[in-house]
C-alpha cells in the first residue's frame, strides 16, 4: 500500500498547488529495532532447529521427536505471528475544512432486551457530535416497532435542547449521559458542578418517566395528547406486522429548533419500517436499506455512520476524524468506509478475559493496514453513501461530492413524512432496481462488491 500523506508523490503535489494533506501515515516508531530484534529471534529459533536436527537422542527418542515437534510447531507459530508485526503504521487526522453531511443510523430491535435508557444514551451521544448540527441527522430504526421506544425518543429530543449545550460547554467526553453522571462530581469545578446536578436532575426526571411508562404498560396521558406520533399505533397489530411508522421529532431544516441556548439542532428521526408475516425483513440489513432510502429522501448525508443500539460514542470528533480520510484530495476517493472498533466500557484493571482486546485493536488491525486495510467490523462504521448505492469504482477517478437537492425545503413535516413513508415498505425492493442491485446484505457486499482500500482508524 501506498504510503499516504507522507509519500514523494504527495510531495510534489505540495509543490504543485496549495493542496494540503488531511491525515498523515506514520510508520510505527522502532521500527527498524523492531525487525532486527525479530531477526535475532528468527536466528534463534533457526539455530535451535539445527541443533536439534544435528543431535538426535540415542536414548529416548520419542522424548526427541516431541520436543523437535514442540520446538518446529513454536516457531512456525511465531513466524506466522510476524505477519501482522512486521509493518505497522499508524494514523493521524487534521481536522480542518470538513463541511459534508453526515446521517447516523442507530438500529435498536427489541424493546425488553435493549431497554429505552440504553438506546437513549446511544442516541444522545450522537446528537451531541461536535459537528455543525444542520449537517448532522441521526435516524433511530426500531424494529420493535414500539410505542415505548418512540416515547423515549420524544423525551430524548427534549432533553438533548439541554444536553448538546451543556456538553459543548464544558467539552464533555464522552457524550453518552449515563457515563458522564457515573463520574465523581466532587472532582468538578464548582461552576460546572452547579450545572452538572441540575441537568442530572433533567436526566433523572427523563428516566424516570420513561421506566414509569414501562412499567404501568402504556404511555402518560400527557404525551399521548401532545404529540401526533401516537396516532399511527392506531392501526398496530404487531411488531411483525404493521404500517410503516415515519416521525421527524427534530427538523433541522427549521431555523426555529434550537436548543437551550439558542443554537440549531441536528435532525432526530424515528422509524418503525413496515413489517408483513408473508415478507422476509432481512434483520438489520433490512432496515440499513430502509433508512439508505428514508434518509436519502431529509436529509441525504454524504457519509453515513451506522451504529449498534448498545454503543456509546466515546469521543465527540469521531466524525472529523472520519471525513479526514474521505476528504483526502489525493487518496480519499480510494476509501470506502472508515470504522471505529467496538470496545468495551467498565473493564477491570487486571480482566482476565481479553475484552480489552488490546493486541487485536493496537496490533494486529494496524498490522493489516499496513498491507492496505483490516476487515470491517459490522458497527461504528463511517460509509460513502454512493458506495452504498453501488458506485462502481474505477481506477483514477476522483469522486465528486454532490450536494443534497434542496427540493425538500419548505415541505412540511407531515407531508413529507407521508410521500416517503412508501420508501420503507417491505415490498419496495421487490422488482425495482434498487432490490436488484443495491440490496445491502448485511456485511457480504464489503467482501464482494468493493475493490476499495479499507482503512482503520482507532483513538
Ligand atoms: O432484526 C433486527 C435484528 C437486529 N437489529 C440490530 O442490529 C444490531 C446488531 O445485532 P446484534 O444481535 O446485537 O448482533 P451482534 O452480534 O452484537 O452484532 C455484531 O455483528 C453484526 C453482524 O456482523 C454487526 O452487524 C454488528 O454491527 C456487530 O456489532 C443491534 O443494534 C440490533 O438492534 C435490527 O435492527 N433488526
Ligand atoms: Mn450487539
Amino acid at each position: 500500500m501506498d504510503e499516504r500523506g507522507t509519500n514523494t508523490h504527495h510531495s510534489q503535489n505540495m509543490a504543485n498547488s496549495s493542496y494540503a494533506s488531511l491525515f498523515e501515515t506514520k510508520k510505527a516508531k522502532g521500527s527498524l529495532f523492531y525487525k532486527l530484534f525479530a531477526t535475532s529471534i528468527f536466528a534463534g529459533i533457526i539455530s535451535i532447529w539445527v541443533y536439534r536436527a544435528t543431535h538426535v537422542a540415542e536414548n529416548g527418542k520419542l522424548a526427541w521427536i516431541g520436543i523437535f515437534g514442540a520446538e518446529l510447531w513454536f516457531g512456525l507459530y511465531w513466524v506466522v505471528t510476524q505477519a501482522v508485526r512486521w509493518n505497522r503504521v499508524y494514523r493521524n487526522t487534521f481536522k480542518e475544512r470538513l463541511s459534508q453531511s453526515v446521517d447516523i443510523f442507530v438500529c435498536t430491535a427489541d424493546p425488553v432486551i435493549e431497554p429505552q435508557m440504553m438506546v437513549m444514551n446511544t442516541v444522545l451521544s450522537m446528537l451531541a457530535y461536535d459537528y455543525p448540527p444542520e449537517k448532522l441527522s441521526v435516524y433511530l430504526s426500531d424494529d420493535g416497532g414500539s410505542d415505548l421506544t418512540f416515547y423515549a425518543l420524544l423525551e430524548a429530543s427534549g432533553f438533548a435542547k439541554h444536553w448538546i449545550p451543556y456538553c459543548k460547554k464544558f467539552k464533555i467526553e464522552p457524550r453518552s449521559p449515563e457515563a458522564h453522571f457515573g463520574i465523581d462530581s466532587d472532582e468538578l469545578e464548582a461552576c460546572q458542578a452547579q450545572h452538572f446536578a441540575s441537568i442530572k436532575k433533567l436526566y433523572e426526571g427523563m428516566e424516570n418517566r420513561i421506566e414509569l411508562a414501562k412499567k404501568i404498560g402504556k404511555i402518560s396521558k400527557n404525551a399521548l395528547f401532545e404529540h401526533r406520533g401516537f396516532s399511527k399505533w392506531d392501526s398496530f397489530s404487531s411488531r411483525g406486522d404493521h404500517d410503516t411508522i415515519l416521525q421527524i421529532l427534530i427538523d433541522g431544516r427549521d431555523a426555529e429548533a434550537k436548543d437551550v441556548e439558542g443554537c440549531r439542532l441536528p435532525t432526530l428521526v424515528y422509524l418503525a419500517r413496515e413489517k408483513r408475516p408473508q415478507h422476509f425483513h432481512n434483520f438489520k440489513a433490512g432496515a440499513m436499506n430502509a433508512l439508505i432510502r428514508v434518509s436519502s429522501e431529509i436529509s441525504n448525508g454524504h457519509i453515513i455512520l451506522n451504529v449498534d443500539c448498545d454503543m456509546y460514542s466515546n469521543n465527540s470528533e469521531s466524525i472529523r476524524d472520519a471525513l479526514c480520510f474521505f476528504l483526502d484530495e489525493e487518496s480519499g476517493h480510494e476509501i470506502a468506509f472508515v470504522q471505529f472498533p467496538q470496545n468495551f466500557r467498565n473493564l477491570t484493571k487486571n480482566e482476565l478475559y481479553g475484552s480489552s482486546r488490546r493486541v487485536y485493536c493496537n496490533v494486529e488491525m494496524h498490522g493489516l493496514d499496513g498491507y492496505g486495510g483490516p476487515r470491517y467490523v459490522g458497527t461504528g462504521c463511517f460509509q460513502r453513501r454512493d458506495t452504498l448505492c453501488g458506485r462502481k469504482w474505477t481506477k483514477g477517478s476522483m469522486f465528486e461530492w454532490k450536494e443534497s437537492a434542496i427540493t425538500r425545503i419548505g415541505e412540511p413535516v407531515v407531508e413529507l413524512e407521508e410521500r416517503i413513508k412508501e420508501v420503507a415498505s417491505c415490498t419496495f425492493e421487490k422488482n425495482t432496481p434498487w432490490g436488484k442491485e443495491v440490496t445491502y446484505m448485511l456485511n457480504l457486499w464489503i467482501v464482494f462488491e468493493t475493490s476499495y482500500k479499507f482503512l482503520c482508524l482507532i483513538t
